[in-house]
């Protein structure tokens, strides 16, 4: 199966969704953050849930299953337990198949699963939704709300378990008693130890024989992984408290729109001083932290370039850019390491990658160590909120960028594209792209991740993911006014595997076909250091 297209998931009312939204959105211009997902969710009705290792069962009772129904008398709790057990069957006779070490929270046991075939990684991610729904289940509503709301508390003695290195300190191979542990570290015997007895409930270290403490495999991992430890202090140190502060930030600022009044400023005391990017860039250490956890976000499950760049599985195919020798910009694009997979397999094409001076300096020289890669990348200190500099390019590429702001923001971004886009340029984005309403036609772990990532993006910068609505709505606005051109949204696509989607939409004069011209005009190059404006640290968007 190739691309999956994601409005074609949806019933032919989703027309009627798109334009009684639309209609929606036309009275609402004022609003700045607009969500057409309770509406949706009221028309849509749920979709086959069964085909994306939802659980049917439990999701919606007007669900239709792709499989022969349960008989009536089945209970829910039998239903989950019966999928998890074939679910779990299918998993291990696979890994009993290929030789490969059965999942245990042994020391031993390796850090992650291997590369699944699809069929297999969608029974592992059924076992993972359908046992939290059944834990549920057997909890009751009372009590999983009661101690739901206590979650954080775990996250806080991992966060302080990896502050003060304490995987680290635990040997490798030999149980270590509490007192030698405390002696390592500025805690009090009492706090090291009701901190770790908290992690042991996670399966994070283990108690083998009373006031021992020996590694699992999780621990284990945490000791000898530095961007899962950066990962785990970003979210503990800053995440954390940002999200404690978000419920001050709203009362005190509904809209909720601000880079500099987010839960992140409420927890640090910024508040209309500075974005969190300013507070980091002036702590080397945490913005190495923060960094190093993107590293470990990217590289994980879900999220690696590789899907972007796989076309039989819905990556974006760039060849007829490359045949034509056309240009892609990365705009926010880093270090530039999407640009040299890029060119890795487009032997043609010539990328401009872009970011902060700041970031354009501390890129590895040569980006690329062939020289034919190297040589199609140039490497430009660019603000994405001041006018885009290189003009007529084919592709303008964005990707981890637009959920990082509010729509007043993402707005600008795409209307500095607009001087220096030819007809035919193509925006693509890459960022998740939430389905409408509640998810039921995303696997439930999936929906998991993204609805926390939204989250975090409300705690550190008023930001959001968005869904496919929401990314035509930034188009429709960014475009507003423009007299010559128009940006046509093409949809979403969404490789298969990826949690992250294709957004894309076209540049056009108004009423003509799109053109494909692919003459490039760099108007800097590398060198032009003093050519780039200063940081904005905050827009004037509102
Ligand atoms: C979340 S990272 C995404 C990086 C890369 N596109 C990726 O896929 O990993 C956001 C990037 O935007 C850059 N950035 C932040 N503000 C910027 C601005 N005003 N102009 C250009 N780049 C900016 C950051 O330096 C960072 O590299």
């Amino acid at each position: 199966m190739g691309k999956i297209k994601l409005s074609s998931l949806f019933s032919s009312s989703s027309n009627n969704v798109a334009s009684t939204a639309e209609g929606e959105a036309k009275d609402i211009k004022k609003s700045n953050r607009r969500s057409f997902s309770a509406l949706s969710a009221s028309l849509l009705g749920s979709k086959d849930a069964e085909t994306n290792g939802t659980s049917a069962a439990t999701s919606s009772k007007s669900a239709t299953p792709s499989v022969a129904p349960e008989p009536a008398s089945t209970s829910e709790m039998i239903i989950l337990a019966q999928k998890i057990t074939r679910e779990t069957e299918k998993l291990e006779a696979y890994m009993k198949e290929h030789n490969l070490p059965m999942p245990s929270f042994d020391v031993d046991c390796p850090a992650e699963f291997p590369k699944l075939p699809d069929e297999i990684a969608q029974s592992r991610k059924t076992i993972i939704s359908a046992t939290k729904e059944l834990g549920l289940l057997a909890h009751g509503p009372r009590e999983s709300v009661r101690w739901g709301i206590w979650e954080f508390l775990d996250t806080l003695a991992l966060a302080a378990i990896n502050h003060y290195g304490i995987a680290k300190l635990v040997p490798l191979d030999a149980p270590i008693s509490l007192a030698d542990l405390q002696a390592k570290t500025p805690l009090d015997p009492i706090n090291l130890a009701r901190l770790i007895r908290l992690a042991i409930t996670n399966k994070i270290f283990c108690e083998p024989t009373p006031g021992f403490i020996a590694h699992t495999a999780a621990s284990k991992t945490l000791a000898q992984d530095d961007d899962l430890q950066a990962w785990v202090g970003f979210n503990g140190e800053d995440i954390l408290p940002a999200s404690a502060h978000v419920l001050q930030a709203l009362q005190t600022h509904p809209e909720a729109t601000s880079l500099t009044r987010t839960g992140f400023q409420f927890a640090f005391n910024t508040v209309d001083k500075e974005p969190m990017f300013v507070t980091f860039g002036k702590d080397p250490n945490r913005a190495k932290r923060m960094g190093k956890a993107m590293v470990s976000l990217t590289g994980g499950e879900g999220y690696e370039p590789s899907y972007f760049l796989d076309v039989k599985k819905g990556g974006y195919d760039f060849s007829d850019v490359d045949r034509e020798g056309g240009t892609l910009v990365d705009v926010g694009g880093s270090h530039g390491f999407m640009c040299v997979a890029l060119a890795d397999k487009y032997k043609n094409m010539k990328f401009v990658v872009q970011d902060l001076q700041k970031t354009v300096d501390s890129a590895p020289k040569p980006i690329s160590p062939d020289p034919q890669v190297a040589g199609r990348i140039t490497l430009l200190a660019h603000d994405f909120f001041t006018e885009q500099v290189t003009r007529g390019a084919d592709v303008y590429f964005f990707r981890w960028i637009m959920h990082n702001y509010s729509t007043p923001y993402a707005v600008q971004i795409l209307r500095n594209l607009i001087p220096a886009l030819k007809p035919g340029a193509r925006i693509v984005i890459n960022d998740h792209c939430l389905f409408e309403g509640s998810g039921l036609e995303e696997d439930p772990w999936d929906e998991k991740v993204m609805r926390r990532m939204d989250v975090v993006m409300l705690s550190l910068l008023n930001a959001q993911e968005r869904t496919e609505s929401e990314f035509r709505e930034l188009f429709a606005q960014a475009g507003e006014g423009q007299v010559g051109g128009e940006f046509v949204f093409k949809g979403v696509t969404r490789p298969e595997g990826c949690r992250m989607s294709i957004i894309e939409a076209v540049w056009q004069l108004k009423g003509q076909q799109p053109q494909a011209t692919t003459v490039v005009e760099v108007k800097e190059d590398e060198t032009a250091a003093d050519a780039v404006a200063p940081p904005a640290d905050e827009i004037k968007a509102e």
